[in-house]
């Protein structure tokens, strides 16, 4: 592809050029690269300029400040939003059906339920998510949720080769604002909702909640749908984002009006829901326990019927959805028969909505045990300790990816709001402690890990999978 097609207002000369790749880190460049130039939480990306060149970067898309010497500048204000939308032309093809998923919680496991949902329903579907690049055959880890912009355009397009019609991606907050999922048509958008997190991000939750709203403001595409769970405290908020933007919206829940939520009877391997659409009802079995799992179902269903799903067929289907990896996940039964669930909750509003989950199955005592994460918000650890002892018989605080922080203190600062919580540092000693004290009427929820298959300390990363751990413990 020449630089002329991806680029305006270029010379001849620098049009003509052939582009062979893109890349954001100067590490990455080949001859026949277009180098991103960004200025990082870490980085001011300009600082590797000379070496993109030196290493073959035929161009370099930066602010107009910055200083390019021997490839041609394409300069602009907000370079990650034009070096995103020129990748977008270079990686190509994509799947024909793109829909994007926000909000704190909730994100993985709707991506999860609409790929399983168009997969049901015959066609090659794939997700990018914090679990990775998934598709029915495959799992490939990125590292991140939202991954940066040349992984997630050049996974795109890779999937699109492989024939994957449907594709579903979740996008962070971080991901939002650092431009990392443009350029690509998405078709349908939704939200599932919002609470504390990543304020060392962003700051402010309503700067948070901004960064989410760029999904309808800037990134789904302009004949596009909007799904919005309705029962949310931000729910209206982003109802009226929709409107303002003129998308088609679609709301479900409680109060939703293209698939209301009736009512919903747990059972004990999952519950029934009652759903209204289109003026009748619809009993749906779904397989999988707790509210929050039956909400994210809800907007998998109204992603997959704003792609075209005909919605019949996709209430049939949910009766069959499969459980998602680290979510709400049964480890293992104790031998005085406890069972052992193993949950990714790892903000104040995960914990209450997975504590809740389970409560109705617990006869005996709750015990929940978590941490929190080192460099990630801190003033989530002193509400997380107070809603997981509320709500929880037992709670054991243990240390959850610490990274640079000491485990110690962010342990002190959850207990400060559980003072009648049980401190065990390492993870493995406290899983062993919670499933020893667990009788068999009681539940364990070991939350926070989910899927992860390590623990972050320092900067290096142990294998750890709390699944493993709690059936080895309970052996
Ligand atoms: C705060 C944050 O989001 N950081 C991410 C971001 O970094 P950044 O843009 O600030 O970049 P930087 O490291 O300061 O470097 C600036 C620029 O110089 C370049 N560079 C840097 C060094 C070098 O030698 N050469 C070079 O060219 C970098 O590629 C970058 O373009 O872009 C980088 C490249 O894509 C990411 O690796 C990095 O993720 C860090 C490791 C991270 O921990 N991110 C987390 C917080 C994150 O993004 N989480 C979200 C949300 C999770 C959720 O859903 O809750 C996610 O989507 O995963
Ligand atoms: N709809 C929901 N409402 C409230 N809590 C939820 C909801 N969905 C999930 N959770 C809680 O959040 C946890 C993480 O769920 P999930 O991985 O689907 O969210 P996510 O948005 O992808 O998270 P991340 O920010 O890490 O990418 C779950 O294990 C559960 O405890
Ligand atoms: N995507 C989230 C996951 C947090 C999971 C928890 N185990 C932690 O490390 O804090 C984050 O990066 O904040
Ligand atoms: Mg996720």
């Amino acid at each position: 592809m020449r630089l002329g097609e991806l680029a305006s207002g270029l010379s001849g000369d620098a049009s003509a050029q052939t582009v062979t790749g893109f890349a954001i880190d100067h590490r990455k460049v080949a001859p026949g690269t277009v180098f991103g130039a960004f200025k990082g939480a870490r980085f001011n990306g300009e600082d590797f300029i000379a070496d993109a060149v030196a290493a073959g970067a035929i161009a370099v898309v930066a602010r107009p400040e910055a200083k390019v010497e021997g490839a041609v500048h394409i300069a602009d204000a907000n370079p990650r939003r034009t070096f995103a939308l020129a990748a977008a032309r270079f990686f190509t093809p994509v799947p024909a059906h793109v829909a994007a998923v926000t909000g704190t919680n909730g994100k993985t496991s709707t991506a999860e339920m609409t790929r399983q949902l168009w997969r049901m329903a015959g066609h090659n579907a794939a997700s990018i998510g914090t679990l990775g690049v998934t598709t029915s055959v495959d799992q490939a880890s990125t590292g991140l949720t939202t991954p940066d912009i040349v992984t997630f355009l050049g996974n795109m397009s890779g999937l699109a080769r492989e024939g994957v019609t449907h594709a579903i991606f979740e996008a962070s907050s971080h991901g939002l604002s650092q431009f990392r999922t443009e350029g690509l048509p998405v078709q349908v958008g939704a939200f599932t909702n919002l609470s504390r997190d990543h304020l060392d991000y962003h700051g402010t939750m309503e700067a948070y909640f901004e960064a989410k709203m760029r999904l309808i403001d800037e990134v789904v595409a302009d004949d596009g749908h909007f799904v919005v769970w309705s029962d949310d405290e931000w729910s209206q908020a982003v109802i009226d984002r929709v409107k303002a933007r003129g998308l088609s919206l679609m709301t479900v829940g409680e109060a939703g009006e293209a698939i209301r939520l009736v009512s919903r009877t747990p059972t004990q391997l999952g519950q029934q829901l009652v759903l209204e659409h289109a003026g009748s009802q619809v009993k749906v079995n779904l397989p999988l326990i707790g509210a929050y799992q039956a909400a994210n179902a809800l907007v998998s269903a109204g992603i997959v019927i704003a792609a075209g799903g005909a919605p019949a067929q996709v209430f049939d289907h949910m009766a069959r959805l499969q459980p998602v990896r680290g979510r709400l996940e049964r480890a293992v039964i104790t031998r005085e028969g406890a069972p052992v669930y193993v949950d990714y909750a790892h903000t104040p509003d995960g914990l209450v909505a997975a504590i809740a989950a389970l409560r109705p199955h617990v006869s005996g005592r709750l015990i929940t045990l978590f941490g929190a994460g080192g460099d990630r918000d801190t003033g989530k650890r002193p509400q997380m300790g107070k809603v997981a002892s509320d709500l929880s018989d037992v709670v054991i605080v243990t240390d959850d990816n610490p990274r640079s922080e000491d485990p110690a203190s962010i342990r002190a600062a959850i207990m400060a709001a559980a003072p009648d919580a049980t401190e065990i540092g390492g993870r493995r000693e406290a899983i062993a402690a919670a499933i020893r004290m667990a009788g068999k009427d009681d539940i364990v929820l070991l939350a926070g890990k989910g899927h992860e298959q390590g623990q972050i300390v320092g900067d290096r990363v142990l294998p750890f999978d709390d699944v493993q751990v709690a059936r080895e413990c309970a052996a």
